[in-house]
């Protein structure tokens, strides 16, 4: 099998007493638009800020394209870009200002910022906004211009946590459009959490996360032939429903 972009082996994560990852193992194959998709709670963003190692793994390991999170971080992180589900804008800043300071971040030139700049606002349709405060701009724009700032470096990973969340409609069916066709045209791997399941087509690659735990992973027709089940939502209820009630992503009982 081809070098998967993102590969997690048995990670658990706990904060104090509560288990929020147990044993968790999945891949993201290079070039595929792999969904993540969980409830709230199940512990997306906690593995997000594993592979970003915001949190450190005590446990399993985590490579992307084969480079070791923890032993080999700067050949592994400069493959990865992110996206976090909380906004990470600075307001006050220019939209130009905000990649320039970023690309200076990961150590590209000044001149090839400009150029980077200059090419990831014209792919998110944000040209002709990089000279307004980043506060002006609305909360699509926003958050097209982090994924913009995100492939600055030119990542061959993107995680993406519940981006379209506060998006109305259309924004939404644009961010998903411009996301897939990094994939179909880039050939970026993508790691998309959500809980929306009409954000997933059937040509996804598809995680099933619940309470900390992965309930199952494949295409979204093996999920469907697995479960025996006509349609997702059916699919995804019958695995959560099947998962019991050991209680991961909670206090243990006494
Ligand atoms: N810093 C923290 N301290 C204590 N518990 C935490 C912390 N961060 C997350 N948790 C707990 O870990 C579990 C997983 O949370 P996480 O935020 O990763 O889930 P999620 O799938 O991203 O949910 P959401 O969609 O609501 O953001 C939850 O039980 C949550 O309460």
């Amino acid at each position: 099998m081809a070098q998967p972009a993102l590969r997690i082996d048995d990670v658990s994560h706990a904060f104090g007493a509560r288990t929020a990852l147990d044993r968790v193992s999945l891949t993201v194959p290079a070039g595929s638009f792999t969904a993540l998709l969980g409830l709230n709670g199940a512990g997306k963003t906690t593995l997000f800020s594993l592979v970003t190692r915001l949190h450190d793994s005590t446990s399993g390991t985590i490579q992307i394209f084969d480079f070791d999170v923890r032993r080999e971080a700067p050949a592994a992180l400069s493959r990865l870009g992110i996206v976090f589900q909380a906004r990470t804008l600075d307001l006050d800043l220019s939209v130009r200002q905000s990649l320039l300071y970023h690309a200076a971040l990961h150590g590209i030139g000044r001149r090839l910022a400009h150029e980077r700049a200059a090419q990831v606002l014209k792919q998110f349709a944000l040209a002709d906004r990089i000279d307004d405060k980043v506060r002006n701009l609305s909360g699509g724009q926003m958050r097209r211009l982090e994924i913009a700032r995100a492939l600055l470096h030119d990542p061959a990973l993107l995680l993406l946590d519940e981006p379209t969340v506060g998006l109305d409609v259309e924004a939404r069916q644009g961010l998903i459009r411009e996301v897939r066709r990094l994939v179909a045209e880039e050939g970026r791997g993508i790691l998309w959490a959500t809980h929306l399941l009409d954000e997933i087509e059937m040509s996804d690659r598809l995680v099933v996360l619940h309470k900390g735990r992965v309930l199952t992973q494949g295409s979204v027709q093996d999920v469907l032939a697995q479960t025996g089940t006509p349609d997702l939502q059916t699919a995804f209820l019958n695995l959560v429903n099947a998962s019991g009630a050991t209680a991961v992503g909670q206090e243990p009982a006494e």
